[in-house]
């Protein structure tokens, strides 16, 4: 049972709230004078990842009180009871297992007294088989030519994985096998994605855990059609579609042979499923070892996770710190910046990730929370954010923690280009922090020739306050397993979090509202009768659409 006590109610919270008082006004900088070596303090290491986290605003006190707060919130027994199949996700009566699926020490883990590992590992010997025979081209389509394409249609979890890791791997990719992915309902990109492949060598992947979302659904019949156009009979559809899915009957009403289903189970959330199933795509197009070498990459960050004490603990240390700025600082956003062109997704994996998860305001008490939860994540590859969005980072009137992410080696590396690529991310942080005093630009100014007239007209603008927390995380390159450890360190520092803020971080109920309605709307569009039964601005939209089709 996860505790359920309001996270202002915990008596560290009160501790924080005075402390922040004195913190508040304290610029970074003066932390470092006062701390010299707070770089080594404020950093862990873990394998070929560090965390640098003295670039923020905190002291050891800050660190002791935000440790408490977790304890207090009941953490180390939460921790638990998701690694031990507690039905945690209680809104939905289910247990949170993603760990589960890269359990690489294949000890048994229990849900309802039944070891789910043997089930785990079939799946994962049916993804093996199946994306060797894509790769070595024994898996032939209806005309005996081998797959060059693969469609994955899927969405939300059922496809921003599968995206986010294929291009952050795209170095591993198989030359001549290509991946797409298809979700939105708009036909344009289903009709755009299929335009230029051949429906002889293409295979298509639906990935739906229900396999009643609308979106994939109209995709996946979309897909069908394209592909009996040419292919004609009915019967090739078994060489050119596989399903991933928990959902058999609707699989088999759609006329996917059941051995050509790759399953997965309940305890399984959306957004944590790329581990699963959902990231066959990702092993046909990586290969299967690659594959491993990503769950064994998230199986090492859930050892540290579950048995690594809270003030050394990466994921727990990165929550810590959200919650810090999210509630006491009222930072309202969180940003998430790769210096790394094939990770340009990663940000957008994790808006899903962190914002259907803990986008939440009623506590698992029952009652609404008198505190902010779940931040905004948004965020783009450096060095392309510096010359977009950076400028509203750096002097405008939000306080905006950023994660900043690099790879020391990368996997093209042309001339000097990473060289100037790390330039900045080390060059980015270091500003955030130090900023730049009136008096600094005026010594500027001055040594440029400018007039004392101009100095003090030009000198405000270019004050920069500074004192702007970021996190550094340095890695070696982005391998499989690098990638795998990142993802999962992300995942446990959104579950710190929920269980701070006392929510319940793996349902979604927020996501249905929509869906019904749009499915009430869906039939009156079908006529071309006005309809007068919504409020007068929904009537008018929906009536003008129809004049104008
Ligand atoms: O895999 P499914 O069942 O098609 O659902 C897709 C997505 O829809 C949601 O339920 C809501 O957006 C996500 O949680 C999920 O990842």
């Amino acid at each position: 049972m996860l505790s359920n006590v309001p996270f202002d109610q915990l008596p560290a919270y009160k501790k924080l709230k005075s402390h922040y008082k004195n913190i508040s006004q304290k610029h970074i900088k003066t932390l470092f004078e006062e701390e010299p070596e707070r770089a080594k303090k404020f950093s862990i290491r873990f394998g070929d990842i560090l965390l640098d986290y003295s670039k923020n605003r905190i002291t050891s006190r800050t660190r002791g009180y935000l440790v408490q707060l977790a304890e207090e919130a009941g953490l180390a027994n939460a921790i638990e009871a998701m690694f031990t199949g507690e039905k945690i996700n209680a809104t939905e009566g289910r247990a949170v297992l993603h760990t589960a699926l890269r359990n690489r020490s294949n000890e048994p883990v229990l849900v309802d007294g039944k070891d789910v590992m043997p089930d785990v590992n079939a799946v994962l010997e049916k993804m093996k088989d199946f994306s060797g025979r894509i790769r070595s081209g024994s898996w032939k389509g209806y005309s005996g030519k081998e797959i060059t394409d693969l469609v994955n249609i899927g969405i939300g979890g059922s496809d921003l994985g599968p995206v986010m890791v294929t291009e952050a791997l795209k170095a591993y990719g198989k030359p001549g096998l290509n991946v797409h992915f298809v979700s939105n309902v708009d036909g344009t990109h289903i009709a755009e994605t299929v335009k230029p492949l051949n429906p002889e060598t293409t295979l298509f992947m639906i990935a739906s855990k229900t396999f009643t979302t609308q979106e994939t659904m109209a995709n996946a019949h979309s897909a069908r059609s394209w592909f009996l156009e040419k292919a004609k009979d009915e019967q090739f559809v078994k060489k050119h579609f596989v399903a991933i899915s928990t959902n058999q009957t609707e699989v088999e009403k759609f006329g996917i042979d059941p051995d050509n289903m790759f399953g997965f189970w309940d305890w399984v959330g959306g957004r944590y499923s790329l581990w699963s199933a959902i990231g066959l795509s990702i092993a046909c197009f990586i290969g299967f070892q690659n594959f491993e070498q990503l769950l064994s990459g998230a199986h090492e960050m859930d050892k540290h996770f579950r048995t690594t004490k809270l003030e050394r603990n990466i994921p727990v240390i990165l929550g810590l710190l959200g919650v810090w700025y999210n509630d006491f600082f009222d930072a309202q956003t969180q940003a998430i910046l790769p210096y790394d062109q094939y990770m340009h997704r990663f940000a957008a994996y994790f808006q899903q990730g962190d914002m259907e998860s803990n986008g939440k305001s009623m506590g698992r008490n029952g009652k609404p929370v008198t505190y902010q939860t779940g931040p905004v994540i948004w965020g783009e590859p450096g060095t392309n954010g510096q010359h977009a969005f950076y400028q509203l980072i750096h002097q405008g009137t939000k306080l905006i923690p950023c994660d900043f992410i690099a790879p020391a080696i990368s996997h093209n590396p042309l001339g000097e280009h990473h060289m100037m690529l790390l330039s900045n991310f080390f060059a980015q942080t270091e500003a955030l922090m130090n900023g730049k005093t009136d008096e600094e630009v005026r010594a500027e100014l001055k040594a440029s020739g400018k007039s004392q007239e101009e100095i003090d007209q030009i000198a405000p603008f270019k004050i920069f306050s500074g004192s702007r927390p970021t996190n550094s995380i340095l890695v070696k390159k982005i391998t499989p397993k690098v990638l795998g450890s990142l993802i999962a360190m992300y995942e446990h520092k959104i579950f710190v979090q929920g269980i701070i803020w006392n929510i319940y971080s793996f349902d979604q109920w927020g996501v249905e509202l929509g869906k019904q309605l749009a499915n009430k709307i869906y039939p009156e569009l079908q006529n071309d009768w006005p309809v007068s039964n919504h409020d007068s601005s929904t009537n008018g939209l929906i009536n003008q659409y129809k004049r104008w089709r």
